[in-house]
């Protein structure tokens, strides 16, 4: 199935905008596993197991993996997605951007190795570092356009002077990822919470792209204000997912943190609920 159907279709059955990230840190994990890098799949898993009916999508951040040489552990989740929640697509946050040789075995990693629905992308290196991952027709690609953090305005609110209009960076993006470079209606964008008037620009923009939106939960993102700006399922246009991590991982330290999760994470997918539901499309 193709990332986007696979998307639309867990958003339905969960009744779920809502993306849980899974930024695994042993250093915030429940008081009985503090500091143990040996429980990153543990972890993830209880959240998983605890929020699948809830979510869209769920979203692990490589370098959190990665950073503690837990990647056999991520492979192992990847693998207990698939099989408890083969209904939800795995989105790989892992920001990948090189050169096509480079970008051929990057995108052999996510698709291949961890069997992820999609992944995020740098687009900064321009169009030949993102069609690698777009030669696997059902995955998915989010380009990231307008991030949720401060320092995203260094490069991506300046004017190109040299195109009509003197487009913002970001927003020329979103035309590119709208038209040209979108050869099979693979790619999405990437835009913050934290910054809804942007939200709106780029759906302007990109009517038809699904948004991942990171930044309600810890960034303190307004989750109603994201889903008006970005969400036009119901007119017949793209969707948002939108991703919490940190706000439903470590809601508590103890032995209940899954459970506390699960609430937290039920909370988040109701204040998402657009005016008209995400079964309309
Ligand atoms: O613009 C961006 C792009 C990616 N992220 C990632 O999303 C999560 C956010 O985590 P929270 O704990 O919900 O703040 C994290 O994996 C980031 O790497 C982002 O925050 N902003």
């Amino acid at each position: 199935m193709k990332f986007l159907d696979q998307l639309r279709a867990a958003e339905r059955l969960n009744d779920s905008l809502l993306c849980v990230g899974l930024d695994p840190d042993p250093a915030k994990f429940p008081t009985h596993w503090k500091g143990d890098a040996g429980r990153i799949y543990d972890f993830c898993a209880a959240i998983v197991d605890a929020t699948k009916d809830l979510v869209s999508a769920f979203k692990p951040q490589i370098a959190y993996f990665a950073a503690h040489r837990a990647e056999d552990q991520l492979e192992q989740l990847m693998a207990h997605m698939k099989r408890t929640a083969p209904q939800v697509p795995v989105i790989l946050d892992a920001k990948r951007g090189d050169i096509g040789a480079t970008a051929e075995q990057y995108a052999r990693e996510a698709f291949e190795r961890y069997q992820a629905d999609a992944v995020t992308l740098s687009p900064f290196m321009g169009r030949d570092s993102v069609e690698p991952y777009l030669r696997y027709p059902d995955k998915g690609a989010f380009l990231l356009c307008r991030t949720s953090n401060p320092g995203g305005d260094d490069w991506q609110m300046q004017r190109l002077a040299d195109q009509p209009g003197q487009p913002r960076l970001f927003e020329h993006l979103a035309r590119l990822a709208q038209g040209d470079w979108n050869l099979n209606g693979q790619l999405g964008l990437v835009v913050g919470a934290t910054y809804p008037q942007e939200i709106e620009r780029v759906r302007a923009l990109a009517p038809d792209l699904p948004l991942l939106v990171p930044g309600v939960g810890a960034q303190g993102g307004d989750a109603q204000a994201t889903v008006a700006a970005g969400w036009r399922v119901s007119q017949g246009g793209g969707t948002v997912i939108v991703n919490s991590s940190r706000a439903v991982l470590y809601a508590s330290a103890g032995e209940d943190f899954a459970a506390v999760a699960r609430r937290v994470a039920q909370a988040t997918r109701a204040s998402l609920r657009p005016a008209s539901p995400p079964a309309a499309g």
